[in-house]
C-alpha cells in the first residue's frame, strides 16, 4: 500500500488566457523507489469538445467538413486544410449530445434528433486536458436544411463532403484524412458493419 502519495503539493499558474488556457502546472511526484522529483507540466485546453460522424445507411454515404486549421498549417501539412468529421466545443451548461446536435445543423446543414455515444477520448493527454465525445448518427437526403457551412460570426468557413463510405476509408490510407477523431469514427463504422 502506497505511503505518500505520487503526486502532491499542486500549484497552477496561467502562462496564457487567450482562446483556450494554457496552465503551468507545478507539483512533487515521487517514483516507485521513494525518490521525489518537483515538476512543471504544460496542461492547455478549454471546454470538452465532440464529434460525429454522419452516415446514410441508404446511400453508404458519409458526411465530412473540410477547413482551415492554423495548426496543421503550422505543422507544414496539406496547406493548412484538414478533412474532419462534425465537431466543436461545448457551450457552458450544454450536453453532449445537445452540442453534437447544434453542431450538425451549424457546419454541414442536416437536422437530425438521434445520435449514438460511441466513446470519450483524450486526444493528447500528454498536453491536452480536452475530453472529445464521439458519435455516430444516421442522416437522410431530407434531413437537409438551408444552413451549413459554419458561423459567419465565429469566422468559421466550412465545405461540406459527402462522399462514398468506401472512398472515405481510403483517404486514410493515402493521408488525405489525418484528423484522429475522423479515422477513429469511421474504422468504428467498419468494424460494426454499419455500412454493409
Ligand atoms: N483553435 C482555435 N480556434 C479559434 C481561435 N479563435 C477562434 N477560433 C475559432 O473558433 C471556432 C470554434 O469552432 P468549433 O466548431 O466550436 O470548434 P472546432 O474548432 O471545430 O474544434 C476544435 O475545438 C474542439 C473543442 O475544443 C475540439 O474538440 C476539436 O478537436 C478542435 O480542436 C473555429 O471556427 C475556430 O476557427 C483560436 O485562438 N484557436
Ligand atoms: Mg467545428
Amino acid at each position: 500500500m502506497e505511503t505518500k502519495k505520487k503526486i502532491s503539493n499542486i500549484t497552477s499558474k496561467v502562462a496564457s488566457n487567450f482562446w483556450g488556457k494554457l496552465e503551468h502546472v507545478n507539483f512533487d511526484f515521487t517514483f516507485k523507489n521513494g525518490k521525489s522529483v518537483n515538476l512543471t507540466h504544460e496542461v492547455y485546453g478549454k471546454s470538452d469538445g465532440v464529434a460525429i460522424l454522419l452516415y446514410n445507411p441508404k446511400t453508404k454515404k458519409v458526411i465530412l467538413s473540410k477547413q482551415f486549421r492554423m495548426p496543421v498549417f503550422v505543422a507544414g501539412v496539406d496547406n493548412g486544410f484538414s478533412i474532419e468529421v462534425v465537431g466543436g466545443a461545448l457551450d457552458e451548461n450544454e450536453t453532449a449530445k445537445t452540442c453534437v446536435i447544434r453542431e450538425t445543423e451549424e457546419e454541414v446543414g442536416y437536422r437530425i434528433s438521434e445520435v449514438k455515444k460511441v466513446s470519450t477520448v483524450f486526444l493528447s493527454p500528454g498536453i491536452v486536458k480536452e475530453r472529445v465525445h464521439l458519435f455516430v448518427g444516421k442522416y437522410k437526403d431530407s434531413d437537409k436544411t438551408e444552413n451549413g457551412g459554419g458561423l459567419e460570426d465565429e469566422n468559421e468557413e466550412i465545405e461540406v463532403i459527402e462522399t462514398n463510405f468506401s472512398d472515405a476509408l481510403k483517404m486514410i490510407e493515402t493521408e488525405e484524412i489525418i484528423d484522429a477523431r475522423t479515422i477513429l469514427l469511421l474504422q468504428y463504422l467498419q468494424i460494426n458493419k454499419l455500412l454493409k
